[in-house]
């Protein structure tokens, strides 16, 4: 009977089962996740926050197969993941766009790896330069763009691979507030229109509360899964509300309490 139920229900698209990770620093051991479980559904946005070092960074590589689990496993659709793969897009910081190609290239990277002919590559390259808002950026070379239109490239390249999970390491971090804001947004509506999973790394509350189904808050030493907090909030959000307010409030004072539990302990 419950074998017949486990067919029914949908597989999360990811399953993060048990996951540790001890990394070695000069002979030492670093524990940077013990015993993490997180399940994700297919469409979900989800935003991991926590103090510095909690292994946020970690778990999603780990999720995009850039890094291997100690123990445990983490799968996706059931399947263990080893590698990365293009059905997982990763978005960093840092944009990690190829300097040496043109704007149109970066998007047509990962396609172009398997082989897609020039017409279609033009095709798909179009169809996510009109999508983050640059088509006549095309043939500019990432050192001619702003840190926003960077992160567009960056998103459109991740989406052009055709992934179905996006994992975003602080995307928006290093930009400032307006153009946070408008990013904020775009992103949004990309993830209204394409359905995709989003697991995004952030340190801003509200950034967490204007985004997310889920806010995992996670802990250090080692990092774990602290609370799994679902955002109860109708989109649109705006966060002038007083419904956002509370919401944000809940959420801070959640998070100082576990990093001050955790200083008391250390
Ligand atoms: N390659 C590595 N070798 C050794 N230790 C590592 C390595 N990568 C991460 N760590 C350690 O694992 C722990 C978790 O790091 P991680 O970068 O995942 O945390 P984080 O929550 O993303 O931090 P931040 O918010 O500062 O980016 C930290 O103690 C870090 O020093």
């Amino acid at each position: 009977m419950s074998e017949i139920l486990a067919h029914r229900t949908p597989a999360p698209i990811l399953d993060i089962a048990n996951v540790s990770k001890v990394f070695s620093l000069h002979g030492r051991p670093i524990h940077a996740l013990k015993d993490v479980n997180l399940q994700i559904q297919k469409g979900e946005f989800v935003c991991l926050i926590g103090a510095s070092g909690c292994g946020k960074s970690t778990l999603l590589r780990i999720m995009g197969g850039f890094e291997s689990v100690s123990t445990g496993v983490a799968r996706m659709y059931r399947t263990p993941i080893s590698e990365p793969g293009p059905d997982r897009g990763m978005v960093f910081q840092d944009y990690g766009l190829f300097p040496w190609l043109t704007v149109r290239q970066n998007i047509a990277f990962g396609p172009k790896q398997r082989g897609l002919p020039e017409v279609k590559l033009r095709e798909i390259a179009d169809h996510y330069l009109h999508m983050v808002g640059l088509s006549k950026f095309a043939d500019h070379f990432p050192h001619q763009l702003s840190g926003g239109m960077k992160q567009r490239v960056s998103i459109a390249r991740a989406l052009a691979n055709d992934c179905e999970v996006l994992l975003m390491d602080e995307p928006f971090g290093a930009l400032d507030a307006l153009t946070r804001e408008v990013l904020q947004q775009e992103l949004l509506d990309i993830w209204a229109k394409t359905r995709l999973t989003v697991i995004f790394v952030t340190h801003a509350v509200e950034e967490a509360v204007l985004l997310a189904d889920r806010v995992v808050v996670m802990t250090a030493g080692p990092g774990r899964v602290e609370r799994d907090y679902r955002i109860p909030l109708e989109r649109p959000r705006h966060i002038t509300t007083p419904e956002f307010n509370r919401v944000r409030q809940e959420l801070t004072e959640l998070l100082s309490s576990h990093v001050a539990h955790h200083a008391k302990a250390a």
